[in-house]
């Protein structure tokens, strides 16, 4: 359930065996060429291709959004959110990972999932190919971002300044800390979501079938066996039920996986009674939703006609060079480079970074506020306080984010109806210690920005204070913050809802073979699974989690004929694909929900 990231590299691997059959259930359509433009990246936040969901009000926090509210975006379409994605390629720290082992989930250290990054990359930066730590034999292609400005130089140069070395971030063996520019999902300046690096090379094979538009309401599990048996989704307006021979694979991402999941009856069983619900297991579905919290509210202005703008990348000279797969259209919403560092809030006893800084030659400006701040939420009060009308600005931002956040979120159940919105809380800072992080951050952020690296631009942060924070000393730590809470923008790494972990842990959802606790032939395979965050935006890692899913399916089929389809209570009989008949009560397990 679900083509994104982790279900399209699940579908690719399993129908390498002939013998078994893959429905892969996607609600969104497909995507297309105009997907795959990386400086529009942002764009498609306004468009179908998102959920467009919003997280609860929140008193302080996301004050100069619209409706208070931060936007959660998620893909709904072919590819999912790797479709509509910045795609940035990090996979995290090695002691990360040997952390989730240490949680008591063998199989998970860093050692073992090397390989599986490994396996599906196909790396052509030059200066790697000859890494022990990167591959070029597989179909998710890694690039630089071909166009690279001045200012991506000068951002290298500050942070040489400050005695950090330009680093691959991707290789253990380098300083954890350190300045690179970005590796990147493309291929030729061109995107390479999910459904181009596994699915379409594959889609000849006769035992794959992708029904896109086909939304899950809920996996139907036998209640006296405990055995996921199928699924209840809608197509073209009909209900349909789908009967699953071998296992369900949920991969709708960390706030649909623990929707379904929790209208299937597996959920916190207080809270499911609050909607009518009665739980078939107890589990504590929706906690421990993660978020690397960051801040967009840093424009540094400076005096040369050197970034990226909304008329700079309409020209046909610009185009011309996309076609070639060159200039600053290649550009994944103006991202060129990474830093990771160390702010004075740091306690992490292995010396891992606690802040990396995102490097963008752009603005949130530099399209006149027409569609970048618009997708993070930012109203027009909040940005024409801040900015003049109709003006496309030459800035560029650091955005600060919080390596490895305390806090965290929770997704309940609005109701009993599958098609209504999950509520999405999370108070960003709710630990100080997140929030003094992130005021560290911002501060480095302008020094580096105001640093001789930057001289020669005459870098100047905007004088214009964040709407809302008129009355507090401009750059003060009180500032930073009142910034943080107005201007609240998150790197969109939601995570942890299901959380893998033993039998032992009570907190856990599914097991180290990310299966559900307690039900049989039901996996969730996705972002929802990771335990705790990595010091990494999470697509690289939703895609390993597939890719491990699909190593521990093989192990758990070791025989190549599918068995017989077991037998199924009357309402999931019939045909592998069926109409709803009219009338029909809806097959639920532990649900009381009728329509
Ligand atoms: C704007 C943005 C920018 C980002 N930038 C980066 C970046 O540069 N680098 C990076 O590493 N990470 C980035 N991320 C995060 C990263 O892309 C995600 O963490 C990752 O794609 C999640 O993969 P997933 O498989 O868990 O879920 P998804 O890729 O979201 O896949 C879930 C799929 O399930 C489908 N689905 C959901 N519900 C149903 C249902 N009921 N029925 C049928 N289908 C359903 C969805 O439509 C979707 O296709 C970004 C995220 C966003 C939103």
């Amino acid at each position: 359930i679900g083509a994104g990231s982790s279900g399209t590299i699940i579908a690719n691997r399993l129908t390498e065996n002939p013998e078994w059959k893959v429905l892969l259930l996607e609600a969104g359509e497909e995507d297309s060429v105009i997907t795959e433009i990386p400086v529009i990246c942002d764009e498609f936040q306004l468009t179908g291709y998102n959920w467009g969901y919003s997280m609860e009000k929140e008193p302080n926090q996301c004050l100069g959004l619209k409706d208070q509210r931060c936007p959660w975006p998620r893909g709904k379409v072919l590819g999912g959110t790797s479709t509509i994605n910045y795609m940035i390629y990090t996979r995290g720290q090695r002691r990360d990972y040997d952390e989730w082992a240490e949680m008591g989930n063998p199989g998970w250290s860093y050692d073992d999932v090397l390989p599986l990054f490994m396996k599906m990359e196909r790396n052509l930066i030059p200066e790697y190919q000859n890494s022990k730590y990167h591959n070029n034999n597989g179909t998710l292609s890694v690039e630089r971002v071909p166009h690279k400005s001045p200012l991506m130089d000068a951002f290298l140069e500050a942070g040489q300044m400050k005695g950090y070395s330009v680093i691959d971030y991707n290789n253990p063996d380098e300083n954890s800390q350190g300045f690179s520019r970005i590796q990147a999902n493309m291929h030729g300046g061109r995107r390479i979501n999910g459904a181009n690096a596994f699915l379409r090379p594959i889609r000849k094979r006769p035992n794959l079938h992708i029904a896109l538009k086909s939304r899950v309401t809920r996996v139907l599990i036998d209640p006296e066996t405990m055995t996921a048996k199928a699924v209840e989704m809608t197509r073209n307006r009909q209900w349909r039920v789908v009967r699953a021979r071998k296992e369900v694979i949920l991969s709708a991402g960390a706030i649909n996986s623990p929707h379904i999941l929790m209208h299937s009856g597996i959920g916190p069983a207080d809270h499911l009674a609050q909607v009518g619900y009665k739980a078939l297991k107890d589990l504590k579905v929706g906690y421990n939703m993660m978020e690397h919290v960051a801040s967009a509210g840093l424009t540094f202005f400076i005096n040369e006609s050197l970034t990226i703008t909304l008329d700079g990348v309409s020209t046909p000279n610009a185009f011309f060079s996309y076609m070639r797969g060159q200039g600053p259209i290649t550009v994944p919403g103006g991202v060129e480079g990474l830093a990771y560092i160390h702010t004075k809030m740091n306690d992490d006893a292995y010396g891992r970074p606690d802040m990396e800084f995102i490097f963008a030659g752009a603005a949130i400006c530099s399209d006149a506020g027409a569609t970048i701040r618009k997708g993070m939420g930012i109203t027009d009060e909040s940005y024409y306080s801040q900015f003049d009308r109709g003006h496309q600005c030459n800035a560029f931002t650091i955005w600060p984010m919080i390596l490895s956040p305390k806090s965290r979120g929770r997704i309940l159940l609005r109701d009993n109806n599958p098609f209504h919105w999950p509520i999405m809380k999370h108070d960003y800072f709710e630990s100080e210690h997140d929030l003094l992080t992130c005021i560290e951050g911002l501060k480095l952020a302008v020094e580096l920005a105001e640093s001789p690296a930057f001289a020669r631009f005459n870098a100047t942060l905007n004088p214009r204070p964040v709407r809302g924070c008129e009355n507090v000393t401009f750059r003060s730590d009180a500032y930073y913050e009142c910034l943080l809470r107005h201007i609240t923008t998150t790197l969109h790494h939601q995570s942890g809802t299901c959380k893998m972990g033993p039998a032992t842990d009570p907190d856990a959802v599914v097991d180290p073979e990310l299966r559900v606790h307690g039900v049989r032939n039901l996996r969730v395979v996705d972002a929802s699974i990771i335990p705790r965050l990595p010091r990494a935006h999470t697509n690289a890692v939703a895609y390993m989690i597939g890719e491990k899913a699909a190593e521990l399916i093989k192990k758990a089929w070791p025989s190549q004929s599918p068995p017989a389809p077991g037998p199924l209570p009357s309402p999931y009989s019939g045909p592998y694909y069926r109409w709803r008949l009219p009338g029909e009560p809806l097959p639920v397990s532990g649900a009381s929900w009728t329509i």
